[in-house]
């Protein structure tokens, strides 16, 4: 990484053991980082710098860095990697928070809504960050924290773009997320994306392309449904099976990544498809069907005119690809923000569908009904252009003179380098 970015210089700051190793894993993460906080003062005091000519740049976790910007009076902003509707709930939470019972106990109700944050629609309380729901949780107290120190950073960098978040932008840049403000100020300078070669396994970059875009060239325009679930998701071998059932079913092409089960990952870090799929299904499928193992060259992959829609589990880096691809969404997502996610593709930005029954078990019925839906029905052909659109505007947000490329310059401007 180092060499391919001769302007940017790695320091690895020491870091001695987070002190509790039983807390909670994001509250160790959090200690751990605090514990940074001396090495990063000395790295920031060792670089000699006029005014303007420095600025933290912090991840969401290194919220305690704040103290050591706050002290030698260095400028700090965040990067949020997530949508700018996540980033108008997590800062409003801390207030919205004390005002309501537990989102878990609100979830037993199937159809209970939360409000998001101000002037949004309310969404699915199961569909909020699970890691918050339980108030009195370990999870939730240590996530508030975190929430409530970001609202203290100068600003926050978000991978998103201004047509397609207008309320949660409107609600943060009018303070309604943080009553007791002030804001931090919000630069949409996406989407960020990686839209060069990613072809091979992953972590490695093999010279020759990956065999499935040979095979992607071989199909029709805009006829392959293409099913990956970021760096973890994987499926029970139940709900594998059934995902099959649901592809053959439909009678379309298919390119899909597929992992292990969870419970199988350590002994069989290699998917035993034979095994895992219904007997026949690899064969049955051979002509219209792709399956690979673990890994696809995903961005290489969404940019193939040959794929026409893409079964994501939301994952915000995925949804930006997609987007900057043009290609319609069925949403199926798995932890972590993505059902928030998902909420927001579907109802604010109308850029997915979703796939019934993700929380628990989707049945072949549904894998076959979404697919259909998006690949022949009047309502696939409106999602098509939803996004077409959508691409044009992600397009043009990053171009010169573009909403991102002038957030990027507000943000200089505001630390002062420019
Ligand atoms: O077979 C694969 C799987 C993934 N990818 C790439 O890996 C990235 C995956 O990123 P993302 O879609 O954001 O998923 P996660 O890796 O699961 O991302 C984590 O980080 C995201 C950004 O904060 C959150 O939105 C997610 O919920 C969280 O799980 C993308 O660039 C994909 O192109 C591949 O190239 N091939």
């Amino acid at each position: 990484m180092a060499a391919a970015n001769p302007t940017i210089a790695f320091r690895l700051l020491p870091v001695p053991a987070s002190p509790d190793a039983g807390a909670h894993p994001v509250q160790r993460s959090l200690d751990t980082l605090r514990l940074a906080n001396p090495g990063l003062r000395d790295l920031l005091l060792s670089l000699h710098h006029g005014p303007g000519e420095l600025a933290l740049l912090l991840d969401m976790f290194c919220v305690d860095a704040l103290d050591v910007a706050a002290e030698l009076r260095v400028p700090a902003y965040f990067f949020f990697p997530s949508a700018a509707s996540n980033l108008a709930v997590f800062l409003n939470l801390p207030y919205y928070y004390p005002t309501v019972p537990s989102f878990r106990e609100t979830a037993k109700d199937k159809n209970a809504l939360v409000r998001c944050y101000p002037g949004m629609p309310p969404i699915r309380a199961a569909d909020m960050l699970h890691m918050v729901q339980d108030k009195e949780s370990d999870a939730a107290r240590v996530r508030l924290y975190q929430f409530r120190r970001m609202a203290e950073g100068r600003g926050v960098l978000v991978n998103s773009f201004d047509w397609l978040e207008p309320a949660a932008l409107k609600a943060l840049r009018s303070g309604a997320c943080v009553p007791a403000g002030p804001t931090p100020a919000v630069y949409c300078i996406g989407p960020l994306v990686n839209r060069g070669g990613s072809h091979g396994e992953r972590g490695g970059a093999a010279e020759k392309p990956h065999e499935c875009l040979a095979w992607l060239d071989a199909q029709p325009r805009r006829s392959v449904v293409f099913l990956c679930f970021g760096s973890l998701g994987a499926f029970s071998s139940a709900q594998l099976r059934e995902i099959a059932r649901g592809l053959e079913t439909s009678g379309h092409r298919f390119l899909w990544a597929v992992r292990s089960p969870p419970e199988e990952q350590s002994q069989f870090p290699e998917p035993d498809l034979e095994r895992l799929l219904p007997a026949g299904f690899l064969e049955r499928t051979r002509s219209r069907g792709m399956v690979l193992k673990n890994w696809a060259p995903q961005s290489e992959v969404v940019q193939h005119e040959a794929v026409a829609a893409f079964v994501t589990h939301c994952g915000w880096n995925s949804t930006l690809e997609a987007i900057m691809s043009g290609l319609p969404m069925i949403c199926w997502p798995l932890y972590a923000e993505q059902s928030m996610n998902k909420a927001f593709m579907v109802e604010e930005m109308r850029i997915a569908v979703e796939m019934e029954g993700y929380e628990e078990f989707v049945t072949a019925e549904e894998v076959e009904a979404k697919v259909r839906l998006v690949m022949e029905t009047e309502k696939g052909k409106m999602l098509r252009e939803r996004l077409a659109v959508a691409k044009e505007k992600a397009v043009e947000a990053i171009n010169e003179g573009g909403s991102s490329e002038a957030a990027f310059a507000d943000f200089l401007r505001d630390f002062g380098a420019e």
